[in-house]
């Protein structure tokens, strides 16, 4: 029977170890971009005995897991994180079910864009914050968004403006999502390929994992646990400041676990939120060195709104056209998750003729989609004009149709991401221009513009690259510094 059942092509593989020795360890999305030119847009690998589809096309990811998104919106069981390291509150990682609806439907409620504007102060202030941190250190350029990413997330999430607590908590948040990424390397634990493992017990020889997972527990629980226990004592003492948890925890409409439902979806929205807004930030600052005409234009609209006499802030949106389309640009160039977060399907299918097993991984290939010259011409420049109204190039895709994800699974988080990485880059570029870092003899880093490298994992970011700030207007910071005091 095996030999009548038609897989997807791929490359043909060893027995068991199947395309597991072929699977480069990173950057896959680019091999995978090759060999589609050979075996088509639906390619089935396998690895160690598990079923691999990669979809390098809209049309496919589609098909598959919006149309069909009653059998593709499953997420393979990652056993070490999960179970073990207690990341089971995570809805990035848990299965779908009732159980999963309950959590989504606590995530997704915050993310509403009706409800968005309640964290435009905090974004507004945090943008202006960094502005400043920018301004006194301009050498720490890209550690102080680093740092200010995962505040600011922080700030939002838990009230916290700035201070050691705050930066203990993002500290943790590190460590924590540190150990998700070691975790998170497929192969790496026995226990995620053979999961009965999870009871051997930890004095057991060879159950170095177990111990493993104890320590990093610790971290995991502590994540959503201290910061969440602060919010609650400071509401109880009247001393808090507005955050999503403290608006959680005011809600008169009381589920069950209650508590536990406000806490995970606190360290869910810091887990999808922080690095991927990091990777967008960091692939804004490169697109500004690197095309410095886009710069100009996105500053002299800014200043065409604001005169030069203050900052934007959200009310001038609708003014600020360029700038919005930047923010698309930014998603489209440097896919933050280049090949999205694995599905998992949860029962035979058939398509287009062949067969996709139960329990296949499902990959969307979001790097070969934002890429594909036919849709995005040039696809290397940095081209916010692409998708300006009336431009000669408008009508293409719009990169959050991909970028975010697909079907029941989508992120959740597309408007605040959009937002949150709105203001702080018209707040960036009405400060300060940016622009190459320049040596001791005064001569301009030299950074190839369509060879820029970026980082492998399930997030990417752009690898580090030396930039300098000039403020723009030294009394639009002076103005900061009043504000501030
Ligand atoms: C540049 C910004 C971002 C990008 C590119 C991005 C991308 C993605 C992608 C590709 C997925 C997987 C979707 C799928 O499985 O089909 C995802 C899931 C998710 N994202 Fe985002 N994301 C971003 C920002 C955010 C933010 C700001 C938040 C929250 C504040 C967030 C929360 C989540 C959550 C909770 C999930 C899991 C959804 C689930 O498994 O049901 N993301 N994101």
């Amino acid at each position: 029977r095996r030999s009548r059942v038609r897989l997807p092509p791929g490359p043909t593989g060893l027995p068991f170890l199947g395309n597991a020795l072929d699977i480069p360890p990173s950057h896959q999305w680019t091999t995978y971009v090759e060999w589609s030119k050979k075996f088509g847009d639906v390619m089935h690998l396998s690895a160690l005995g598990r079923h691999l589809i990669i979809l390098n096309s809209l049309d496919a990811a589609r098909d598959l897991l919006e149309k069909r998104s009653s059998i593709y919106s499953d997420r393979p069981k990652f056993t070490m994180i999960s179970d073990l390291m207690g990341w089971d509150w995570a809805i990035q990682f848990m299965s779908y079910g009732p159980r999963f609806k309950l959590y989504r439907s606590n995530v997704v409620a915050p993310l509403r864009k009706q409800v968005l504007h309640r964290y435009h102060p905090i974004q507004i202030r945090e943008a202006r914050q960094l502005v400043l941190e920018l301004y006194h250190s301009p050498g720490e350029c890209l550690p102080l968004i680093k740092h200010a990413s995962g505040a600011t997330m922080m700030s939002i999430l838990y009230g916290c403006k700035n201070g050691q607590k705050r930066n203990d908590y993002v500290h943790l948040a590190d460590a924590a999502t540190e150990s998700l990424v070691i975790a998170g390397n497929v192969g790496k634990y026995l226990v995620d390929l053979i999961p009965v493992l999870k009871y051997v017990p930890k004095w057991f020889p060879g159950a170095e994992f177990q111990r493993q997972a104890r320590e990093w527990r610790k971290l995991c629980l502590s994540l959503i646990d201290i910061p969440f226990t602060d919010v609650k004592q400071s509401l109880a003492n009247g001393t808090a400041t507005p955050s999503l948890v403290g608006y959680m925890l005011e809600d008169e409409d009381k589920q069950p676990d209650h508590d536990h439902l406000i806490k995970a979806t606190a360290g869910v929205l810091y887990l999808g939120g922080a690095d991927t807004t990091l990777s967008a930030f960091y692939s804004f600052m490169l697109a500004m060195v690197l095309f410095p005409d886009v710069m100009r234009r996105a500053q002299l609209e800014i200043d065409s709104v604001t005169k030069g006499e203050r900052f934007p802030d959200f009310t001038d949106k609708a003014a600020l056209q360029y700038c919005n389309c930047l923010v698309l640009e930014v998603f489209r160039w440097v896919p933050a998750v280049p090949l999205g977060v694995p599905h998992q399907s949860n029962e035979v299918d058939e398509y287009r003729g062949y067969v996709i097993p139960k329990q296949s991984i499902v990959m969307v290939n979001a790097w070969s989609i934002l890429h594909d010259e036919r849709v995005y011409p040039e696809p290397s420049r940095f081209n916010p004009g692409r998708f300006m109204p009336n431009s000669m190039e408008s009508g293409q895709l719009d990169p959050r149709e991909v970028a975010f994800g697909f079907g029941r699974r989508t992120c959740p988080g597309v408007h605040f991401a959009e937002d949150h990485l709105w203001i702080i880059f018209v707040t960036i570029l009405a400060a300060f221009e940016i622009r190459r870092s320049k040596d001791e003899t005064g001569t301009e880093c030299s950074l190839p513009s369509h060879d820029y490298k970026v980082t492998s994992g399930m997030v990417s970011v752009p690898e580090f690259f030396p930039c300098d700030l000039i403020p723009r207007s030294t009394s639009l910071i002076h103005f900061l510094e009043q504000e501030n005091d």
